[in-house]
């Protein structure tokens, strides 16, 4: 395996059971932990494949969310109500299924506003709402990510690598992206790898090649492979068939 500045840990599941329990473990301590600190959690959510995992975690671990404040790893630009808005998809699914999560507890991309604008406002909401590490820049408490089969990250593609290389903003505007909606808005490396915690969650057997591209060779070209928190820790949970060609 390559070097890391990170610690890291993968957790491969046998079956969705085993991975929803990993996903509530990590839920368990990294809210804890924030708790011991005497701070609200914050948790950085994605989209996709995530939403339902996620759900699933939380129905069956029962930990108390109360303290618990969701801001978006990335969120499309489209509106609140619209079936491709990440925040549409987390709060249709929670209301009927987490009913005690409110939904001022959701940190929003307000998505009524000029795309630009729309990332510079998350990034101070970001920046008001969550506390600052040693290094002057918000920490999240932890990041959950979601990887597509490109590689691709939040809203950090591989066709646009400059958003690889951004190292003042925490939140940027992506305009033409590969995979529709073409307009989000994306947290940034800096802020990323600056988390306590960030976990990548991957399933389906179609995405083993890049999860072995990414995670054993890191190969740099993929969005997903610059993901490297400085003092915090990674973690990996994957299904059999994502995790296919890694040997632990
Ligand atoms: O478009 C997006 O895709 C990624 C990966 O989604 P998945 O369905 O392949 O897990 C997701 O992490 C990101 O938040 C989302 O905007």
């Amino acid at each position: 395996m390559p070097n890391r500045k990170c610690s890291f840990n993968v957790s491969l599941a046998e079956s969705e059971d085993k991975l929803i329990d990993s996903l509530s473990n990590l839920l368990r301590r990294c809210s804890e932990q924030a708790k011991d600190r005497k701070t609200n959690f914050s948790l950085g959510l994605s989209g996709g494949s995530l939403v339902q995992l996620l759900t699933k975690a939380l129905r069956s671990s029962r930990l108390d969310t109360s303290n618990w404040e969701f801001f978006f790893c990335d969120e499309r630009y489209v509106a609140d109500d619209h079936s491709d808005s990440t925040y549409c998809a987390y709060r249709t699914e929670w209301l009927s299924q987490l009913p005690d999560i409110l939904d001022l507890q959701f940190v929003k991309a307000d998505t009524t506003k000029p795309l630009d604008e729309c990332a510079a406002d998350y990034e101070t909401k970001v920046k008001v709402k969550v506390g600052n590490s040693p290094s002057n820049l918000p920490q999240f408490d932890l990041l959950l990510l979601g990887m597509g089969p490109d590689g691709h990250t939040c809203s950090l593609f591989p066709e646009q690598p400059a958003t690889l290389e951004e190292t003042s903003r925490l939140v940027i505007p992506i305009r033409n992206s590969p995979k529709p909606p073409p307009e989000r808005i994306t947290f940034t490396l800096p802020l990323i790898n600056n988390a306590r915690d960030v976990a990548f969650v991957v399933t389906g057997a179609s995405k083993s090649d890049v999860v072995k591209r990414v995670f054993v060779e890191q190969d740099k070209q993929f969005p997903a492979a610059w993901v490297d928190p400085t003092s915090g820790q990674l973690t990996l949970i994957v299904d059999a068939g994502a995790g296919s060609q890694i040997k632990l």
